[in-house]
């Protein structure tokens, strides 16, 4: 594989999830295949998870990783084509991407979307720089529409979870007090959509997600229509996609609580909002998988980049 930047250069996720599993168990068995090949972890935006899996995966393969964080620390970077360079940016991405290949093998990045221009959103401006303008391979670490990191490691999660052959998962909405990415929702949609599950999404009117994500999945208004005989409830909050980037208000009784969610298991990417996205009582029981989601984000990354350092 040459890059990893969405959900859609996962060819066949069933094999996917079967390697990771078997990378779960054994974490150390490759650790050679990234001797002397180094991964640069850039960061545009705050992060915990993804920060300390995606080093602790190229760790377990023999890697050395470099991070940095981007935004405050590095030279503010231009992406606008044929811009006149006379104002805060420093340097083109055009140098930087060029400049971090001379130090690493591999580059993984993180920015988020600007929530306010959504043509530039949608075009990936500053993760596609980077395919562009990068001469190694690029791994996404959460950009303006997908964080596929996360989707596999959902996946995964959900396979290692349940014994049914076709459970249900449902992908809900929960209120939020900022308004936030669509990238999870988005990429959660379309791991979902490769496997073989049931596949729901509740929201409340004016939240559907992009429909050329969503595709035939079919989108519930009611929460409780939705939950109905759910295996799992995947919880994340998103802003409007319609009217974009917007936390249109209300909706509180949106929130994932015991009594709605009953014995169905209980997901979510974290950092979580504690009695906002969902009450103590679902995060605190045995149904929760939010640890075991953040512990298979290593071997998630840990996939990724085997893959392409076997191509490289
Ligand atoms: N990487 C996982 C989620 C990151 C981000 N969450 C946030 O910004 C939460 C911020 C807060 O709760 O203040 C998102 O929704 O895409
Ligand atoms: N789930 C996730 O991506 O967490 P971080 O934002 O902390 O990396």
């Amino acid at each position: 594989m040459k890059h990893y930047t969405s959900i859609n250069d996962i060819d066949n996720i069933n094999s996917w999830i079967e390697e990771a599993k078997e990378i779960k168990a054994n974490p150390l068995t490759n650790i050679e295949i990234g001797k002397n090949k180094t991964l640069g972890l850039l960061f545009f935006n705050s992060s915990l998870r993804t920060r300390l899996s995606t080093q602790k995966a190229a760790l377990n393969l023999g890697m050395n990783p470099i991070v940095m964080n981007v935004s405050g620390d590095a030279w503010g970077i231009e992406f606008g084509d044929g811009t006149v360079m006379n104002g805060n940016t420093a340097e083109h991405i055009k140098e930087a991407a060029a400049v971090v290949s001379q130090y690493c093998d591999v580059i993984a990045v993180r920015a988020f979307p600007t929530l306010t221009d959504k043509e530039k959103d949608n075009s990936e401006q500053v993760l596609n720089s980077f395919v562009q303008f990068a001469s190694v391979p690029i791994v996404n670490m959460e950009s303006a529409t997908g964080h596929p990191l996360q989707g596999l490691t959902d996946a995964i999660t959900i396979a290692e979870n349940t014994n049914k052959k076709k459970p249900k998962v449902v992908l809900s909405w929960a209120p939020h007090i900022k308004a936030l990415p669509h990238a999870v929702g988005n990429s959660f949609v379309q791991a979902m959509q490769k496997m073989d599950v049931e596949f729901v999404i509740a929201n409340p009117e004016g939240y559907d997600l992009n429909p050329e994500i969503t595709k035939d999945t079919p989108i519930y208004h009611n929460q409780a229509e939705a939950f109905k005989d759910a295996d799992f409830v995947y919880t994340k909050n998103w802003s409007s996609y319609e009217s974009y980037g917007q936390n249109l208000g209300g909706n509180e009784d949106w929130v994932i609580t015991k009594d709605k969610i009953g014995d169905a298991k209980f997901m979510h990417c974290l950092p979580v909002r504690r009695n906002v996205v969902v009450e103590d009582a679902v995060l605190d029981s045995e149904s929760s998988l939010v640890i075991e989601q953040a512990n298979n984000r290593t071997y998630a990354a840990q996939l990724v980049l085997k893959k392409i350092l076997e191509d490289l």
